[in-house]
């Protein structure tokens, strides 16, 4: 076992017995300082008295980069959130993806993009249905939840941040010679914006429940479609943009100060895990459980 690997296998233990609320710490490979290896790991969150995923495979995962803290407090980046395999099996998934999905209201994007999207109970089902790898809707749980985790503990949040829309996502160009618009309107994602005053307005049917949001991304290979924070509610140019690539993770808390778009997609399919948090329990998004449930189903049946 190399060291990266011995050093997973230690937090894996670590991860299931912190489940159990009090118990014992065991184990941790021979010769490796425990404390040491816990000041030094990203995933020393969510702390013992803070509820834990059940099953984390942590084996398949590299360690992920912090690459970019702002100057705003707000805002993360991460890189290496996921290995370029672990990208290209969600990218296998996304061929399930849906015309449209997830919207029932008017959707915010471009006519000029094809928006497709799976969100987590339905690519658990298709793994029920036989009609998805169990393997990549697992996959799809276990890349949301590092996600969680990653904003979880850089936010440093005291309390636990739930999951409350999970959604994988491509945004597709169509052959639309000169674009103009955005693939997505400059927005926030907990409140709705008066473009004539200013005011974003924390108000149904605005989602006020979500308090961050992220988009893990899983490829750059595509023309434009880059992420952006606009100024601010009344400027709402871009102030800083970033750009899409496999295993790197944009996250904010999701109010008015992150006011944020996507550029036009010219070229090709920009695909994404799109996930919003919340901390209330109240909202906590049930289909996460129930994806998970189903796919423990698979795998103790199998
Ligand atoms: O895909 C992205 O980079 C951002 C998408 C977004 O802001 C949203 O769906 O609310
Ligand atoms: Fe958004």
């Amino acid at each position: 076992m190399d060291l990266e690997h011995s050093f997973m296998h230690v937090l894996d233990e670590l991860s299931g017995h912190l489940e159990q609320f009090g118990e014992e710490r065991q184990g941790g490979e021979e010769g490796q300082d425990d404390a040491e290896l816990l000041d030094n790991d990203f995933f020393a969150y969510p702390p013992a008295n803070m509820p834990q995923a059940e099953e984390w495979e942590w084996q398949e995962w590299n360690k992920p980069e912090i690459v970019r803290f702002t100057t705003d407090p707000d805002r993360m980046l991460a890189d290496n959130v996921l290995s370029q395999d672990q990208c290209d099996k969600l990218l296998e998934l996304t061929k399930h993806c849906k015309e449209g999905d997830g919207y029932q209201r008017k959707a915010p994007h471009t006519y000029n993009e094809l928006f497709e999207g799976l969100n987590i109970l339905d690519a658990a089902k298709k793994s029920q249905e036989g009609e998805v790898v169990p393997e990549l809707s697992q996959l799809y749980v276990n890349a949301s939840r590092r996600s969680r985790d990653a904003i979880a503990k850089e936010f440093n949040l005291q309390t636990p941040l739930y999951f409350s829309y999970t959604h994988l996502v491509c945004r597709t160009a169509k052959d639309v010679v000169e674009r103009r618009d955005l693939s997505h309107p400059v927005h926030s994602d907990n409140c709705i914006l008066n473009e004539a005053t200013g005011e974003c307005d924390k108000v149904p049917p605005a989602y006020t429940w979500r308090d961050y949001s992220a988009i893990l991304y899983l490829s750059g290979e595509f023309e434009g479609g880059d992420f952006f924070y606009a100024h601010s509610t009344k400027d709402l140019s871009p102030e800083e943009t970033v750009s899409p690539k496999c295993g790197r993770l944009v996250a904010f808390s999701a109010g008015k100060e992150n006011m944020h778009g996507v550029l036009a997609v010219t070229k090709g399919r920009r695909c994404a895990v799109a996930l919003w948090f919340t901390l209330d329990p109240n909202h906590k998004e049930a289909t996460f459980s129930m994806a998970e449930e189903i796919l423990h189903e698979i795998k103790t049946v199998s």
